[in-house]
This record gives structure tokens, C-alpha cells and sequence, in this order.
């Protein structure tokens, strides 16, 4: 159903003409969004929107349906925004924004092309990716998982030596790959461990950034190398795809920490299972995986060195993200589709 608050007083003043309510650009939202953003959608009185009002990704064939003559999309990151769905969409359309810090599943060179613009939400995330990040490598380190699995199955027999033995960050190096906000936000809650140094790899040095945690810039090979915690950060693109493979992991150290918070496909999996299984590698903590959910009976399930956080998948973000800041992340949110409209216009 398209809703609407026409609101023409307002429209007019802010167009400069009058056009009637069937008129009014018409929204597609792909996802339930949080009720307060879709009031300022509803609210502006510059657009008709429909939502697919679902916890649960809208089916590609209904997607395609529904964004037909659409002035605007609001997606997440489950929706391809490729060929295929902007030439459902036609020639109207002029905005596509995802409610998502990631951009990998939107063609940009597709949109730009037919000169779409973009909006995405970078910065909502920032503080509970890092927590989630430093909450895995922690988990992972210090066998967290392991050892619950121990308590509750009978393993915690009398006090051994070197039982469970984890991994110290106090004098560690750790390493960042793809140096943004995100990295930043990471190595600013690991310094109080007593880290020794920080050094981080990306497609050219980024001295603004990386004089705030003091970090060093490093070739990929040197990151691999010196990492004794190595935290992948980067965007997904056709440059990072399956970057984390046997050629990176197959230089790290053996008691080296691999822990993914960025995408699925930077890493190759099997090489990982390879890495992880043979000792090549000490641990991984993995919070993102290909696919998402990683089915049950998936080969990584199986290794007690992979701390994986994917059953959650995505979801364990916003998980996070609710019983770190709420109401924070309720106003981005909000922004967001109030730059939305604006974008849109
Ligand atoms: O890109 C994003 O916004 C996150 O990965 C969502 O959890």
C-alpha cells in the first residue's frame, strides 16, 4: 500500500509548485526501518512510500515488481542494486540509499552511469563494530568459547599448566587492514592493553588517520608478517575480494589472531580452514562469512580455534548495537532518512 502525508502547503513552499499527492515521487523501501525515520519520510510530505514491512529480506521477484517507476529506493544490504534491478526500476528513479555502512551490493559504476544518486550511513556503526572487534579478539585470544564448551561438557579436569593458555595483546603488534574509522575505533580500545605497536596496510598511507593510534604503515606482506593480532577492517571491493588467502595467511605468525568484522569475501574460507587446521594460524574470530548464516555443518564449525560469531551473521551486529547505544543509533538512523529525502529531491 503507498502511503502518504501530503503536507502541500509545506510541499509548495519547499518545490515552488504544486503537485497533486498521486503525483509525488514514489519510495521504495525494502525493509522495516525504525518507525521515527519512516516518520520523517512520512512526515516531509515530499514522497509516497511503500515498505516491505518485514524483518526478513524482500523476495527478488517482489523487489523487482515493486521498484518499478520508483523515484527512490531505501535498501539494506541484502538487496543487489545491479542491472538487472535498475532496469526494473526505469528511467525515473534518482536516489538509491542503503541503510548500511557497506556499499558492496550497490553497482556504483552502474549507478553513475545513469546518474543515480547514492546515500549510505557511514559512521552509525563505528563504536560497535570496534567493540564487537576487540569483544572477538579477546574471545578468540583468550579461548573463550573453547572453554565454556569445556566447562559444559565435562573437559575441566583438575588444574593443568597450560590448559587453555590464550594469547597476550600486553607487547603484542597488532595489525590493521584497510586503516578507516573503524580501525581507528579498534586500536584506540586495545591500547590500554599494553599493545607495543600498531601498524596497518591500505591502499596508500593515510597519515591523518593513522597519527591518532600512531601507526605505522606497512606493505600487506609485512602485515601479515609482524601481526600478532591481525584485524581486517577493509570495504569489499573487486581490489579486496579474497585478499585474506593462503599467500597472506601462510605468512602470518603460528600464534597469530585472525579476526574478520568487515566482509565475508575478503577472505578465501577454504585457505582459512586450511590455515586454522593445520596450525599455520593460531585462531579466528569471524563475525562475517560466506555465505550468511554459514550452514551448521560448514568445515569451520568443526575447529576449536574459530571463534565464529556468524551465526549471528549480520544480526549479531545489531545486537550489539542495541545494548550499546540505541537511542544513538535511532537518531543516525533518522539523519539518515532525512538526508534521504533531501537526496531524493
Ligand atoms: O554495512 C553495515 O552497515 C553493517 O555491516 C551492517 O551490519
Amino acid at each position: 500500500m503507498w502511503c502518504s502525508r501530503t503536507a502541500l502547503g509545506r510541499l509548495q513552499r519547499i518545490t515552488g509548485f504544486h503537485r497533486a499527492m498521486s503525483t509525488l515521487p514514489k519510495v521504495y523501501v525494502t525493509r522495516k526501518v525504525p518507525p521515527d525515520g519512516l516518520d520523517i519520510l512520512r512526515k516531509s510530505g515530499q514522497v509516497q512510500f511503500e515498505m516491505w514491512d518485514s524483518d526478513d529480506p524482500v523476495p527478488r521477484v517482489e523487489l523487482l515488481k515493486k521498484v518499478k517507476g520508483c523515484e527512490g529506493i531505501l535498501c539494506v544490504l541484502t538487496e543487489k542494486i545491479d542491472t538487472q534491478l535498475l532496469n526494473a526500476a526505469g528511467p525515473n528513479l534518482k536516489a538509491v540509499s542503503t541503510m548500511s555502512v557497506g556499499f558492496d551490493h550497490l553497482s556504483l559504476d552502474e549507478l553513475k552511469k545513469r546518474g543515480i544518486r547514492v546515500g549510505y550511513t557511514p559512521d552509525v556503526l563505528t563504536d560497535c563494530v570496534a567493540e564487537l572487534t576487540v569483544a572477538l579478539l579477546l574471545a578468540t585470544s583468550r579461548r573463550l568459547i573453547e572453554a565454556t564448551h569445556e566447562a559444559k561438557t565435562g573437559g575441566w579436569g583438575t588444574w593443568r599448566t597450560l590448559w587453555l593458555c590464550g594469547h597476550e595483546l600486553a607487547n603484542s603488534t597488532v595489525g590493521i587492514l584497510g586503516l578507516g574509522r573503524i580501525g581507528v575505533a579498534i586500536a584506540e580500545r586495545l591500547k590500554p592493553f599494553k599493545v607495543k605497536k600498531f601498524i596497518y596496510t591500505d591502499v596508500a598511507p593515510r597519515p591523518e588517520l593513522a597519527n591518532m593510534i600512531e601507526a605505522e604503515y606497512v606493505s600487506l606482506d609485512e602485515l601479515a608478517k609482524q601481526s600478532d593480532f591481525l584485524a581486517i577492517c577493509c570495504a569489499l571491493t573487486p581490489e579486496t575480494h579474497g585478499i585474506c588467502n593462503w599467500n597472506l595467511f601462510s605468512k602470518m605468525k603460528k600464534n597469530a589472531i585472525f579476526i574478520n568484522t568487515s566482509r565475508g569475501g575478503v577472505v578465501n574460507q577454504e585457505d582459512l580452514y586450511e590455515a586454522l587446521s593445520t596450525g599455520l594460524i593460531a585462531g579466528a574470530g569471524l563475525d562475517v562469512t560466506t555465505p550468511e548464516p554459514l550452514p551448521t555443518h560448514h568445515p569451520l564449525y568443526t575447529l576449536k580455534n574459530c571463534g565464529k560469531h556468524a551465526h549471528f551473521g549480520l544480526g549479531g551486529l545489531d545486537l550489539l548495537r542495541c545494548r550499546g547505544g540505541r537511542e544513538n543509533t535511532k537518531t543516525c538512523y533518522c539523519q539518515y532518512i532525512h538526508r534521504y529525502v533531501a537526496v531524493s529531491m
